[in-house]
């Protein structure tokens, strides 16, 4: 049984003071206990979302790490310092990182490892653009997404492993994938994870979809077998849409 998941993406969104009032206005929700709630915020943010939401179910997450331990990298962060403040997830790999800071597969993988390694989770991004979907190449993109991304993540690693399934046409445009196609691509990457592992660990990785989710559409996602739960942009800004969609997301 894989716990559903809805992860907030803030992207370059919220400053300090705004993150503050949105957890103030979220620890006043009872949210359910049977789905895992996460907001990944700017770094600038995490301080404030991991004290006000210490005694929450809410987990916090970042949105981006450099792949080195420490050293002269001005401007990076490293895995090891959000591991030390209490950081449970990381977005790697997400479109827009590859697309306007150019970050290959093989950073994600870097990425990705290092997240693993220092006790974290990595919510791995992939996802196809509108050309490689209309020339119905969406597929085998995915799958040598997931293939490169996991070069080198043990099997025990892989099994706690959240893959976000998001095709780069939907994000941030309102034209969200229909839940059959979002669940036809989660199961194919659910098989890619059989090939690359076996059933145990494709039965336990959690697939999110990602792409113009909001809390109207939550529910029909997460009828779906292989969607676990949703990356969301736009939609969780909002504090009673975040909620919204976290209640949704119950099956
Ligand atoms: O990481 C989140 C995705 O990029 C989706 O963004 P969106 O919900 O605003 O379309």
């Amino acid at each position: 049984m894989r716990t559903p998941l809805i992860a907030g993406n803030w992207k370059m969104n919220m400053t300090v003071s705004q993150a503050a009032d949105f957890t103030d206005e979220l620890l006043k929700i009872k949210l359910t206990d049977e789905v895992e709630a996460a907001l990944c915020a700017p770094f600038i943010d995490l301080a404030v979302l991991l004290e006000k939401l210490q005694d929450s179910s809410v987990a916090v997450g970042a949105q981006n790490v450099y792949f080195e331990q420490a050293g002269a990298y001005t401007g990076e962060v490293s895995a090891p310092m959000l591991a030390d403040i209490g950081i449970k997830y990381v977005i790697t790999g997400h479109s827009e990182r590859r697309e306007l800071f150019g970050e290959t597969d093989a950073d994600v993988n870097k990425k990705s490892l290092a997240v693993i390694e220092s006790g974290m989770t990595p919510i791995v991004c992939v996802g196809e653009t509108a050309d490689e979907r209309s020339s119905k190449m969406h597929e085998q993109k995915v799958r040598s997404q997931v293939q490169a991304a996991l070069e080198n993540v043990g099997a025990e690693a892989a099994a706690d492993l959240v893959i976000a399934y998001e095709p780069i046409w939907a994000i941030g445009t309102g034209q969200s994938a229909t839940s059959d196609d979002a669940n036809e691509m989660c199961a194919a990457i659910r098989s890619e994870i059989e090939k690359l592992y076996d059933k145990n660990t494709a039965d336990k990785v959690r697939i999110l979809y990602g792409g113009s989710v909001k809390p109207a559409t939550i529910e029909d996602l997460m009828s779906k077998n292989d969607v676990d739960g949703a990356l969301v942009g736009g939609a969780s800004l909002k504090t009673a849409d975040f909620a919204a969609l976290v209640e949704g997301a119950v099956q």
